[in-house]
């Protein structure tokens, strides 16, 4: 038997793929947790729709991240999609805040799950995380939604360009 040798594909660098993925305009969530293993909360752009039966979401999830450990254990998250007007919670949960100055502002309430919901979001999605899959320095978590909220006239916080806008409920069409 012969083995043929195959080159490895080569890829790009990550700066250049950080910097294509800059121009993809993306919602903005508060991925939030408390249970057994304590209470956390992080930003994060890399969340979308998987499919609607069972309705799930995928949240993408540095492995490096301080919250990695205890949102994983508690299985049990909440995706809060923030409005237009809460970009300041954006900054916040996006690193190095230490955990209980982050929840210190905005206002949150448990959820059915326990995971923190935030008032005045666009969205709230409380979740069981079904599936787990790891790529690269990343967790995939599939989430399962058992329950949620929307506020149908909240504005929406966009991330494009390393930068933030808020985009009202009715733009003008195209
Ligand atoms: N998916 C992610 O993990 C993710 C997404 C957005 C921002 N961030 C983090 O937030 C901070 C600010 O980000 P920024 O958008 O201002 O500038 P940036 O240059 O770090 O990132 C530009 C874009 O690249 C993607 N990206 C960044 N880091 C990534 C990672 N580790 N894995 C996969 N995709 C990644 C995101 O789409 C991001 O908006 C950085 O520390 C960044 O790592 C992480
Ligand atoms: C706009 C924006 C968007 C994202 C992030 C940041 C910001 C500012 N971060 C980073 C993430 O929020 C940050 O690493 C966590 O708060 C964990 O940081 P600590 O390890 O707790 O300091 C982030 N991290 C992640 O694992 N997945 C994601 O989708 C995102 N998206």
């Amino acid at each position: 038997m012969s083995l043929a040798l195959v080159a490895p594909l080569p890829h790009v660098p990550c700066q250049d793929f950080r910097n294509a993925m800059a121009g993809l305009a993306a919602a903005v969530n508060i991925i939030t947790s408390d249970g057994p293993h304590g209470r956390v909360g992080f930003t994060a752009t890399a969340v979308c729709s998987v499919t609607d039966d069972p309705p799930t979401l995928l949240v993408c999830l540095n492995r490096s991240a301080s919250v990695h450990s205890v949102l994983t254990a508690n299985a049990e998250l909440c995706v809060n999609t923030l409005a237009g007007d809460q970009q300041g919670l954006s900054n916040l949960f996006g690193g190095k805040t230490p955990m209980a100055e982050r929840f210190a502002a905005g206002h949150w309430r448990p959820g059915q799950n326990g995971a923190p919901l935030l008032e005045g979001a666009a969205a709230g999605f409380e979740c069981r995380i079904s599936r787990t899959v790891d790529v690269g320095t990343h967790d995939v978590l599939f989430c399962e939604v058992l329950a949620l909220k929307r506020d149908d006239d909240a504005s929406a916080l966009i991330y494009f360009d390393r930068n933030y806008y808020g985009l009202s409920t009715y733009p003008t069409p195209l």
